[in-house]
């Protein structure tokens, strides 16, 4: 899959100009591909409606280019943050050497009725063209898309092997391990560079802390100061910390940005007074700009270096310079941690990263596969993320585990092979098979309605509402694709699918009864 996107992704690049390239299509991903159909994911709904309603037969041409074959092309609005747009890691490769075909059409509409090349509608390579100029443009040669769609396809590249499993298998070490210490030369910036904002899934659990560490990497000690993060294990902390980091480093090159756990704050300071020579490490943490410091609650019951703490942050504080510090728990919490720090952990931001939906843990397996450039069966990802609820450091690391199972013995990612690599973990063998009609049935009975009904061309609001449902969890638990589904719902159009599985993700963030109901359903469906 990913590598007939990627393919297409070469005759695309091709085809449009760079502006125009850049903001359609370099946000989208492959979400899955069942026989002729492939499913897209776009960051936004105007993305979604705009490539829908603009350039589908360019894709569609693309695909074909790509793989010699007709696909049908579907858009599902993923709705994630626009500043978190993810940058196609598929467009890292090389461009493929043949001349895109695509291009090639591009080109012969350039040309006039007599052959010359119309110049006036042409965009040249070194032109800053906006969008609206190039869409003008597309317009301008107008049957690019039936030109496209009609073409025979001079590069036919269909990769039906199974992709190289390419794995980075080392485990994500943490903090101070993971981290090369910026406190030898607190001035030099080393921040674990794979936690980014554009790594980051956004879901319910994390949008407020997100949005914040947004707020605060774009106004350093102008907006939130202290900026305060705190959640359980594994949900984050350190992601967002450095996030934050890198974001203003970029914007603010000359910055000192300094990251350091409190374990090592404590380590430093004491090797200073060992050393006889506290001064020296007073200096440096008063000489920077933004102090990160994580994991604060290490500092409780450590006076002294809670005494140390006090003084540095007032330093910066009262220089108008950024802290940032993130915690297990809120600072009320902390215990034996002085008042006076305390009250001042409290003058700016308090945010917290709660645990993560099912929802939030399949989008970050998800997007883990697509990073790796993998085709991970839906299901696997399910049957990860409805095990691991707590913590998306284990997540990643059961992820990981099946992954690298994969690849040592050479065999594709299923669900067998998941439950085998993950049978120490997940004690209860292989999951049990969740299928539509399962689904339907189990959503019937919590409704009280008829199965049939969810089939039937009714359409009263205590029929639709369950089949929206039932189409929603269908397409979130199973692998069934889009057309598929609309047929079992009594011969639906795949759009209706799709709108009401839009309609039930939007609703069940704003509604926590629908929310409630949904995990009640699921964990009925997986029980
Ligand atoms: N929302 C997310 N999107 C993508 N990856 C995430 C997300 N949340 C956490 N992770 C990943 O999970 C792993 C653990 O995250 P992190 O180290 O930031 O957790 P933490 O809250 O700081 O944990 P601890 O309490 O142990 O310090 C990291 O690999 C991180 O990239």
């Amino acid at each position: 899959m990913a590598s007939i996107w990627q393919q297409a992704l070469v005759h695309m690049k091709k085809a449009f100009i760079k502006p125009l390239f850049e903001t359609w299509i370099k946000s989208t991903m492959p979400l899955s591909i069942n026989d002729d159909v492939i499913e897209i994911g776009t960051p936004k709904q105007f993305v979604k409606e705009w490539l829908e309603s603009r350039y589908v037969p360019v894709i569609k041409a693309a695909l074909k280019a790509a793989a010699n074959k007709d696909f049908e092309v579907v858009f599902i609005n993923m709705d994630v943050e626009m500043e978190e747009l993810e940058l196609n890691p598929l467009l890292e490769m090389e461009p493929l050497e043949e001349t895109s075909s695509i291009s090639n059409m591009v080109e012969q509409n350039k040309k006039t009725a007599n052959g010359e090349v119309n110049k006036a509608i042409e965009p040249r390579a070194d032109q800053d063209v906006n969008n609206t100029d190039y869409l003008k443009y597309l317009d301008d040669i107008g049957d690019i898309p039936e030109a496209a769609a009609a073409l025979s396809p001079a590069v036919s590249v269909l990769d039906k092997q199974k992709p190289a499993l390419k794995v980075n298998i080392q485990t994500e070490k943490r903090n101070s391990s993971a981290i090369t210490s910026s406190l030898s030369t607190p001035d030099e910036f080393t921040l674990n560079p794979k936690y980014v904002f554009s790594t980051f899934v956004i879901g319910n659990s994390n949008r407020l802390a997100h949005a914040a560490s947004l707020a605060v990497s774009e106004a350093p000690a102008q907006v939130y100061n202290p900026f305060f993060i705190y959640g359980g294990v594994g949900l984050g902390k350190t992601h967002l910390m450095h996030a934050i980091g890198h974001r203003i480093k970029e914007n603010n090159p000359n910055m000192k940005v300094v990251y350091i756990s409190s374990e090592k704050f404590t380590n430093e300071l004491i090797n200073s007074i060992i050393s006889g020579n506290p001064e020296s490490f007073r200096q440096r943490y008063r000489n920077i700009d933004v102090l990160l410091v994580d994991d604060i609650q290490f500092l409780s019951k450590k006076e002294h270096t809670q005494e140390e703490f006090f003084h540095t942050f007032n330093t910066l504080h009262e220089a108008n310079k950024q802290i940032i510090i993130s915690s297990d728990r809120p600072p009320r919490e902390i215990q034996t941690l002085e008042d006076r720090l305390r009250s001042r952990f409290e003058w700016g931001l308090i945010t917290d990263i709660q645990t993560p939906d099912l929802e939030t843990r399949i989008a970050v397996l998800r997007k883990k596969a697509m990073m790796e450039s993998l085709n991970v069966p839906n299901e696997v990802i399910v049957y990860i993320a409805s095990r691991i609820e707590n913590n998306i450091r284990e997540l990643e690391g059961a992820f990981i585990r099946v992954i690298a199972y994969a690849s040592l013995n050479n065999l594709p990612i299923d669900i067998d092979l998941a439950t085998e690599a993950l049978k120490d973990i997940f004690p209860n063998g292989r999951p049990k098979q969740i299928t539509t009609e399962l689904i339907q049935d189990i959503v019937a009975g919590h409704f009280k309605i008829k199965l049939e009904d969810l089939s039937a061309k009714k359409r009263t609001r205590n029929v639709t509402y369950p089949r929206q449902i039932a189409m929603y969890l269908c397409r979130e638990l199973t692998e069934t694709s889009l057309p598929k589904i609309g047929e079992i719902f009594g011969g639906r159009d795949h759009t209706t699918v799709i709108h009401a599985h839009d309609k039930i993700s939007r609703e069940r963030n704003a509604d926590a009864k629908l929310s409630n109901t949904i995990k009640e359903l699921i964990k009925r469906i997986e029980s």
